[in-house]
């Protein structure tokens, strides 16, 4: 019999393991002087569940992001390169934080970091001329 390693979604404990990953991510991502505005007028839970889903499809599924194209967004609100690195940095710092407890290897964590960062262009306004 091959050993059937329950799949990453299922180790971080589901829907709602997903939804503690991105409560923290946000936690830190609000906390932080240079993102906090950009958050401010925002409904916060939406967001989340709209995150939960992102993280979820990057994981392999099996939820499925439903919401609006990233570039739709995020475009027109300033965000720039400096704020798309600092996001990035504190979701690397939210992975490191809770792999040990979460039992992710590197590739795993690699894997939801590049689905994430695979969209920075997508997002900041300084490449909004590149397609
Ligand atoms: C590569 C990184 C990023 C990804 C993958 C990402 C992904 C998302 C997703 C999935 C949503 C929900 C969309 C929906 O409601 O349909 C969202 C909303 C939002 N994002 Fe990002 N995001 C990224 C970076 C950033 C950065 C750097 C900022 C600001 C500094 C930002 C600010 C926002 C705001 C303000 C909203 C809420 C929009 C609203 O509901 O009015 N995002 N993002």
């Amino acid at each position: 019999m091959a050993e059937n390693k329950p799949s990453v979604f299922e180790r971080i404990g589901g829907e709602e393991g997903v939804e503690r990953l991105v409560g923290k991510f946000y936690d830190r991502v609000i906390a932080d002087p240079k993102l906090g505005r950009f958050f401010q007028h925002v409904p916060m839970e939406h967001l989340k569940t709209m995150q939960k889903e992102f993280f979820s499809e990057a994981l392999g599924g099996p939820l499925f992001y439903t919401g609006r194209s990233l570039r739709q967004v995020h475009a027109g609100r300033g965000i720039h390169k400096e704020h798309i690195q600092c996001f990035i940095e504190h979701l690397l710092a939210t992975l490191e934080a809770e792999r040990a407890d979460l039992d992710l290897d590197d590739q795993e964590v690699n894997r939801i970091y590049s689905r994430i960062a695979i969209e920075a262009d997508r997002i900041t306004d300084d490449v909004a001329e590149s397609g």
